[in-house]
């Protein structure tokens, strides 16, 4: 078990809490960012995280998983750590032309049941985007978990949803900044291809 405040204490003590100018995955606009490769880049936080996390996932549903799948990159260590704290094998997709498939010789049993891991949840996108990519491999999802849920309560995935932590952090759209935020140059810290101007 872990409160939200050792949760925190924890991004806080990775500096992986930022503040700037964000463009996010969905092309959102935010003064906040939760940088959860600074978080996972230490195994032992890593992992303990991901006991706390496994610890939240209900017994009925847990006891039916065969499998972890996560979307890269963000979800890669995520979902391998999830993995060892469930006692599960942990793979991943990922979108070198642009949709998530399963790759690298990964592969699932026709129905095997699957948790769905991201390390932050804005928007729900990716994470949908992800289990179409698990259902199009013969898997099916039943359950999704993240490190963070920043989505306000907006995101729905289709399954039940459980996150290590919920911290409500404001998304604008880009045509409609606060002036503190456009006076600040953006920057784009993850890897899906940004959407043509
Ligand atoms: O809920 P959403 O609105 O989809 O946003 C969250 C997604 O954004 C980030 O990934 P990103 O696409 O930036 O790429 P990366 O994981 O490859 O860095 C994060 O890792 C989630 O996958
Ligand atoms: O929505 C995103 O792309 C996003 C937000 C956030 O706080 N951290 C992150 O890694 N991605
Ligand atoms: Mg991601």
């Amino acid at each position: 078990m872990m409160t939200d405040e050792q949760v925190l204490a924890e991004f806080r003590a990775a500096e992986a809490l930022l503040e700037g100018h964000f463009i996010l995955s969905s092309g959102l606009r935010s003064s906040r960012y939760l940088q959860c490769a600074r978080v996972l880049m230490n195994p032992a936080r890593a992992a303990r995280l991901a006991e706390a996390l496994a610890f939240k996932i209900p017994d009925k549903l847990k006891i039916q998983l065969g499998a972890v799948v996560s979307p890269a990159m963000g979800g890669v260590i995520a979902g391998h750590e999830m993995g060892r704290a469930l006692g599960l094998d942990a793979m991943f997709v990922e979108r070198p032309e642009g949709v998530f498939h399963l790759r690298r010789g990964f592969r699932l049993e026709p129905g095997q049941k699957v948790l769905l891991m991201e390390d932050v949840v804005t928007t729900g996108l990716s994470s949908r985007e992800a289990i179409k990519a698990v259902e199009e491999a013969g898997g099916r999802v039943i359950a999704a978990a993240a490190l963070v849920d920043r989505s306000n309560g907006t995101a729905d995935l289709g399954v039940p949803f459980y996150p290590l932590i919920r911290l409500d952090v404001p998304t604008y759209q880009p045509e409609s900044l606060p002036p503190e935020l456009a006076a600040i140059p953006a920057v784009k810290p993850g890897s899906r291809a940004a959407v043509a101007a």
